[in-house]
């Protein structure tokens, strides 16, 4: 009996043990299983961490690569190709100046090798940054005043400040840049065989006597006024290039500019353009110097810059004006400017961050679709681009101003939808007249219809 239960309790016992030693394999082959686990996810995690700190490292200089890439595969405004007979090697001084830079657009554009020189008094870097790198162009920090050697087949010589205050700043400068600048232009010239245009003024005629000034009136110049050193500087440029031609047979060309206005003009320049928009801008009292009588006639920069080049490719030696035949007074440009600008400002919103370009096919499509809403598509709105996009920094909208125009705008468009509605409802008119081909048929059709409507319900009913 005792053998028996020994045995059974012995039984017994392996049967726990097997069972134990089962349990004890599986928590081991568990804990194994899972200590694997969680040290592969340890290590995953610390991958994923090291990942995020190279990612981290790497995403700023990926960035700087892409700049770089970018900067290399810049893209220029669009070049004529020219053989190398038709190319030419063009010298701009002052290339960086507000006409220089646009004078500089037109001949690379064209296809030519472009040489600016400028000393940056009044011409901007920027003006010109967007032909940095292009083979066909040069930038040079030099003030003409120094000789210049370089191979050229012709020379802009537009190097000078131009507005009043910019020449009057420093007039022994400005004697310098004309006389001593011009001197070692046409010299260059000279050395080279190349042809030079003079950029000269409406100024050589000084207060004139004669109304309009044709290009053999002399002038009326007060040799010792405020003005002299531009003026005068210019007339001796003059006498320097014929002498120069005369002389030792250099080619030259003379320019007359008259007032010009258009982007890149410095909003501090200080001429009429740019004080009347700024202060329109700005909201403040534009200021006309006497009664404003005085006439003055302006030009769009891409005409003069035009002319300019077709007078250097002509066979025109005697001095030419070039200018705008069609005169205003001060006192009607500053009523234009005022318009313009209280015009513009309640579309700012529409067209803020819009380009010039499509911003005139935007104002043709719209002209195009809605007959009623008037859109100003001439000279004028150059003008109105300068006013909005030229100056746009300057704007300093106060809070009476911007209720103003919110409630301006809002009549505005009232009316406007007015004028649309009427319009697509006399369209509609003329379709079902067209597809009746009969008015009073039309007409007929449209009144029996409210005519006989109750009597259909009464019918109904
Ligand atoms: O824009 C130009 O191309 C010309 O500008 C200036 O000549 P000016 O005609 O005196 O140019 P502004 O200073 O713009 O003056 C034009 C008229 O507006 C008047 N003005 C100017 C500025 C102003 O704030 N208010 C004002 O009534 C002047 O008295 C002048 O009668 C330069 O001296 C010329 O060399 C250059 O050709």
């Amino acid at each position: 009996m005792m053998k028996r239960i020994i045995w059974m309790i012995s039984s017994l016992n392996r049967r726990i043990m097997k069972l134990l030693f089962a349990l004890a394999l599986i928590a081991y082959i568990a804990s194994v299983w899972g200590t694997y686990t969680n040290m592969r996810s340890i290590q995953e995690i610390g991958e994923m961490k090291i990942k995020q700190q190279i990612e981290d490292v790497v995403a700023p200089l990926k960035e700087k690569i892409r700049d770089l890439e970018q900067s290399f595969s810049q893209k220029y405004p669009p070049v004529k190709f020219l053989s190398e007979k038709d190319r030419k090697r063009i010298l701009i001084t002052g290339g960086a100046g507000f006409v220089g830079s646009h004078l500089t657009d037109k001949l690379m554009m064209d296809g030519h090798e472009v040489t600016v020189v400028d000393n940056f008094f009044t011409g901007r870097k920027r003006n010109v940054e967007h032909w940095i790198g292009h083979e066909n162009f040069e930038l040079i920090n030099h003030d003409v005043v120094e000789p210049l050697y370089i191979e050229v087949d012709q020379i802009y010589h537009l190097a000078s400040p131009a507005s009043p205050p910019n020449y009057m700043y420093n007039p022994i400068k400005t004697l310098k840049t004309n006389t001593i600048g011009t001197l070692n232009m046409l010299g260059l010239a000279k050395r080279v065989g190349a042809r030079l245009l003079l950029a000269s003024t409406s100024e050589v005629y000084g207060d004139p006597e004669v109304h309009p000034q044709n290009e053999d009136y002399w002038g009326h110049v007060n040799p010792i006024g405020p003005r002299a050193c531009y003026d005068e500087g210019k007339r001796v440029a003059e006498t320097m290039c014929y002498a120069y031609m005369k002389q030792e047979g250099v080619e030259v060309r003379v320019a007359r500019i008259f007032n010009t206005f258009g982007s890149r003009m410095h909003m501090n320049d200080g001429r009429v353009v740019s004080n009347f928009i700024l202060q329109a801008l700005q909201g403040e009292p534009l200021t006309v110097y006497g009664t404003g009588s005085q006439t003055r006639a302006f030009q769009y920069v891409s005409d003069l810059v035009n002319g300019l080049v077709l007078l250097m490719n002509s066979n025109i030696s005697s001095p030419v004006n070039l200018g705008n035949p069609e005169e205003h007074t001060i006192l009607e440009f500053a009523r234009l400017i005022k318009s313009l600008v209280g015009v513009y400002t309640c579309r700012e919103g529409l067209f803020k961050s819009v380009s010039w370009e499509v911003w005139q096919h935007l104002g043709y499509a719209i002209k195009a679709k809605l007959l009623f809403i008037l859109i100003m598509i001439n000279r004028e709105t150059e003008l109105q681009f300068q006013c909005t996009q030229g100056y746009k920094n300057c704007h300093q909208p106060n809070i009476l101003r911007v209720c103003f125009f919110v409630f301006f705008k809002g009549i505005v468009w009232c009316v406007k939808m007015v004028f649309f509605l009427s319009f697509s409802y006399i369209l509609d008119l003329c379709y079902t007249c067209l597809k009746f081909n009969d008015i009073t048929a039309l007409f007929m059709a449209q009144w029996s219809r409210y005519r006989y409507m109750p009597t259909h319900a009464h019918d109904k009913r």
